[in-house]
C-alpha cells in the first residue's frame, strides 16, 4: 500500500470516529462504516447523547446558552445547578418539547432529535420521569406496570388483554427491581410518595429505554427511600444510560460512590460551568460561588 493510500485510509478512519457534524442530520460518517438501519440507535462511537451549542431563548432571555453536553452509552450522569440554570429546558430540548433556536442534538450518532416530535422521541428509547409521580392511582401496582407494556394505553383495554409468559416475567423482574414485589396487588393510590416514584420508574423501565432522563427523582423521599433509589439507579447504569437532575447533594454522593471519578456536570445560566468528579466540582471556586455556597 502506498503512503498516500495509508494516509487517506487514516483520514477516513478519523472521520468515521468523529461525532456527527453540528446541524447535520443523520451522521453521514457512520453510514460509511457499517449498515445502520434508519432510525436505529447507533452507539458504536461510544456516545448516546450529543448536545452541541444548544441555545434556547424565551422573549430574548437565554435559558440555554450554547450548551454542549455528551453522555456515553451506559453512563450515569448527574446534573446539578441552581434554580433557573436551564436543567428542565435542557430535558425539554432532548425530548422534543422545546425547539432550540440553534445547535444540534443527536441520540447516538445518527438520530437527529431536533427532527422528531415529542411522541417519536419517547418511542425511540428515551424515557423521561418528571418530578411529580403520575401513576394511575385507581389501578394496582401490577396493572400500572401492565399498562406501561401495552400499545393501547386505555386502562380497560390493557387490563383485559392477556399477557404472555415473557411479559409476566418482565413485570416480575421490574417489581423486584423497584422493591414493590410485596405491593403488586395494592392500589397505586395507597402507596407512599417514594413508592409511587419507584412505580413510575418501573413503568418507564417496562419500555426498556436506552436513555432515562430523571428530573429530581428523590424530591420528597425519606432518607431510606433516597438510598434505595440511588442503589436502583446504580444497578441500571451500563444496561441503560441515565441523566439525573438533582439538587440533593447527599443523593449525588450516593450515586457516585461506586466510582469516585464518575462525572458530575454543573449548569449555570444555560451553559456548563464545570464538569468533573463530585469532589472536583465541589472544590471548584466558581461552583461554590454560584451554587454550593448559597
Ligand atoms: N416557557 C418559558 N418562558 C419564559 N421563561 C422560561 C420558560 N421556561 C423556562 N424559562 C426560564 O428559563 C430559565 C431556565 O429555566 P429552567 O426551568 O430550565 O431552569 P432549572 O435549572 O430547571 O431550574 P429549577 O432548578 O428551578 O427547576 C429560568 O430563568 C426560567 O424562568
Amino acid at each position: 500500500m502506498t503512503p498516500e493510500l495509508m494516509e487517506a485510509g487514516a483520514r477516513t478512519r478519523e472521520r468515521m470516529a468523529a461525532k456527527p457534524e453540528a446541524g447535520k442530520s443523520g451522521g453521514r460518517a457512520a453510514s460509511y462504516s457499517r449498515v445502520v438501519e434508519p432510525g436505529t440507535l447507533d452507539t458504536a462511537h461510544g456516545g448516546i447523547l450529543y448536545l452541541e451549542d444548544i441555545t434556547v431563548s424565551f422573549d430574548g432571555f437565554r435559558a440555554l446558552n450554547k450548551l454542549s453536553l455528551n453522555i456515553a452509552a451506559g453512563e450515569l450522569r448527574c446534573i446539578i445547578g441552581p434554580n433557573g440554570a436551564g436543567k428542565t429546558t435542557m430535558m425539554d430540548v432532548i425530548t422534543g418539547k422545546t425547539r432550540p433556536d440553534a445547535g444540534s442534538a443527536f441520540f447516538g450518532s445518527t438520530i437527529d432529535l431536533l427532527r422528531l416530535r415529542e411522541s417519536q422521541v419517547a418511542s425511540i428509547g428515551i424515557g423521561r420521569k418528571f418530578q411529580k409521580p403520575s401513576v394511575f392511582e385507581q389501578l394496582t401496582v401490577f396493572e400500572n406496570l401492565e399498562l406501561a407494556l401495552k400499545a393501547d394505553r386505555r386502562p380497560r383495554a390493557a387490563v383485559f388483554a392477556r399477557l404472555s409468559g415473557a411479559q409476566l416475567d418482565r413485570i416480575g423482574e421490574i417489581l423486584t427491581l423497584i422493591h414493590l414485589k410485596g405491593e403488586a396487588q395494592r392500589l397505586a393510590g395507597l402507596l407512599s410518595h417514594g413508592q409511587k416514584q419507584w412505580l413510575e420508574i418501573g413503568m418507564l423501565l417496562m419500555q426498556d429505554p436506552k436513555l432515562l432522563l430523571l428530573d429530581e427523582p428523590v424530591a420528597g423521599m425519606t432518607d431510606e427511600e433516597t438510598e434505595r433509589t440511588a442503589q436502583l439507579f446504580v444497578s441500571l447504569q451500563g444496561a441503560h444510560s441515565l441523566v439525573v437532575v438533582e439538587h440533593d447533594m447527599k443523593f449525588i454522593d450516593e450515586l457516585t460512590r461506586d466510582d469516585p471519578a464518575k462525572k458530575v456536570t454543573v449548569l449555570h445560566e444555560g451553559s456548563v460551568l464545570a464538569e468533573g468528579s463530585l469532589a472536583q466540582v465541589q472544590a471548584n471556586d466558581k461552583v461554590v460561588e454560584v451554587y454550593l455556597g448559597r
